[in-house]
């Protein structure tokens, strides 16, 4: 049987961009089909104008910590519409990066929705990116579906008034109040933004702390950074009702609380993209959430289809997908062997202010395969000294005690993401306490005290038999 393809990717985001390109720079002949954005989640609605927003959003502090250094700036009248504008302009840039990357790759562009008509077998129809797309159909070896996940709201009364990130990211002005619901990593990180723009912001969470999974040590300090920025917790609750109030919204909340907002935004996890797929003509499986579930090397249930990234609902972060694109793609046409990597030491960054950053085990988790030592430090950094903000930077080691192995390092405060991709490799590679107690510091840093903890805080003893 002769294809038209030896690959062929369903969705031109970050998984799918590095597994076409990789594929074909090893000789395959590759096709990809993208029906919305090409880049996908993380260029045009995720990470990276996130990113821009949070920068945006510290030039307020700036300024006014500037103040305790003899300087009178003001952070004066945020123009929320000029930076859209910017940042669109940005994304359009990237957006063109990608197209030529994959082009000069000699991968095959399809605009419009792909379908499965059977296990070799797609259909390319119309979509958001291209409505008036011919239907083309077209025959591939081996299928990698690579298309992501979309916002998950609840169905309550009135859910029709919320946005998700999709929309927060071209509000055409910024609203003056905002009500978070979620205490995931986007309603923490958009809470953050809104409230530096100069937005009122209540955040709701069903947890009595935010960031479920991260370890409990950054959680309560992030806590207490968040209401530290007058940003106002509602611990513990959900909505169960939104109504239109005026010019603006009330949301009802579980325990009969109400709150009156400009802007409802729901940031309440997102789903796998499968249902245009037609995923039940190749016979793959999913689970009752959506997930695609795949094996060790991302194959599904049927020989020759894979997934990777966000579909399968593991760790869903841009580099995992990558990582994950990057090796089928040298498993499947590469010669030697794909790069080994691990999910249990990939680092976790939320870009609050501060942002927090963490690798590895958290004590919780940590302590059920053995007793481990905990090394913590919490301080106000250097520069609040002068600045007069009342800000703590926390930072946490996590040692296997028997094997003295750093197993987890965490951390909130200034450059957290920055410092932890540099303790990832520590991590990773295995090093114990006394490699961090003979490497020198940098002087004055805050980065320093991870090699300075000599006094071990607690011990935490084996929860587990
Ligand atoms: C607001 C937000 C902020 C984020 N911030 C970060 C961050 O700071 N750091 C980080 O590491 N991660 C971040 N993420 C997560 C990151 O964006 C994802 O993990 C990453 O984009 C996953 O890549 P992917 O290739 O699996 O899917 P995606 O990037 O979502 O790409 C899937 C593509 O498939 C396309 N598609 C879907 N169905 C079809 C079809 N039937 N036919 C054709 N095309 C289709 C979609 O249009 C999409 O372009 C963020 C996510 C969000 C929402
Ligand atoms: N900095 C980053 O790396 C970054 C940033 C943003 C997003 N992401 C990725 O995107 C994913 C999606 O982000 P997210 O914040 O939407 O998901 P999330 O899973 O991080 O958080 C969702 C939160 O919503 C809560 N929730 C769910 N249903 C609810 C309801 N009905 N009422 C109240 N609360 C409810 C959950 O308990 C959870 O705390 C993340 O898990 C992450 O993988 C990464």
């Amino acid at each position: 049987m002769t294809y038209d393809f030896d690959l062929f990717v369903i969705g031109a985001g970050s998984g799918g961009v590095r597994c076409a390109r990789i594929a074909a720079s090893h000789g395959a002949r590759v096709a990809v089909a993208e029906n919305r954005h090409w880049g996908g989640t993380c260029v045009n609605l995720g990470c990276v104008p996130k990113k821009l927003m949070v920068q945006a959003a510290e030039y307020g502090d700036l300024a006014r910590d500037s103040h305790g250094f003899g300087w009178d700036f003001a952070p004066g009248h945020h123009d929320w519409a000029a930076l859209i504008a910017a940042k669109d302009h940005e994304i359009a840039r990237l957006n063109g990066i990608y197209v030529s990357m994959l082009e000069k790759s000699g991968v095959t562009l399809l605009t419009g929705t792909a379908r499965f008509e059977d296990a070799h077998t797609i259909v390319i129809g119309p979509g958001e990116l291209a409505p008036e797309a011919p239907v083309r159909r077209v025959t591939a070896a081996r299928i990698v579906i690579a298309t992501g996940t979309r916002p998950d709201l609840p169905d309550i009364p009135g859910i029709a008034h919320a946005i998700s990130s999709d929309q927060a990211f071209h509000l055409e002005t910024r609203p003056k109040r905002v009500c978070m619901i979620g205490g995931g990593y986007i309603g923490v990180e958009f809470a953050g933004i809104f409230q530096g723009l100069g937005s009122e912001v209540d955040l709701v969470y069903r947890q009595h702390l935010p960031l479920r999974g991260f370890d409990h040590d950054l959680r309560t300090s992030l806590h207490e950074a968040i209401a530290g920025r007058g940003i106002r917790q509602h611990a513990g609750r959900s909505p169960v009702s939104i109504r239109a109030r005026g010019d603006g919204y009330m949301v009802v909340l579980d325990d009969g609380a109400e709150i009156e907002t400009d802007c409802v935004f729901f940031a309440t996890g997102r789903n796998p993209n499968v249902g245009a797929l037609g995923l039940n003509h190749a016979g793959v499986s999913v689970t009752a959430g959506g997930r695609i579930v795949v094996d060790a090397v991302g194959e599904t249930n049927v020989p020759g289809i894979f997934a990777i990234g966000d579909v399968t609902n593991r760790l869903n972060l841009t580099p995992v997908a990558i990582a994950e694109g990057h090796s089928l793609a040298d498993r499947l046409f590469g010669h030697g062997h794909p790069r080994e990597w691990s999910l249990e030491t990939t680092p976790k960054a939320v870009f609050f202010s501060p942002p927090l950053a963490s690798v590895g085990l958290t004590e919780d988790e940590a302590a059920r395969d053995g007793t481990v030592d905990i090394y913590l430090a919490r301080f106000t950094p250097m520069r609040h000294t002068l600045s007069g903000r009342t800000r703590k930077t926390v930072m946490k080691l996590v040692v296997d005690q028997a094997s003295q192995k750093i197993v987890g390092a965490h951390m909130l405060g200034d450059d957290a993401p920055e410092m932890m991709q540099g303790l990832a490799i520590a991590v990773t590679a295995g090093l114990t306490k006394q490699d961090f107690d003979r490497t020198v510091g940098i002087h004055p840093t805050s980065a320093e005290e991870f090699v300075t903890m000599r006094a071990r805080t607690r011990v935490t003893v084996r929860t587990a038999d």
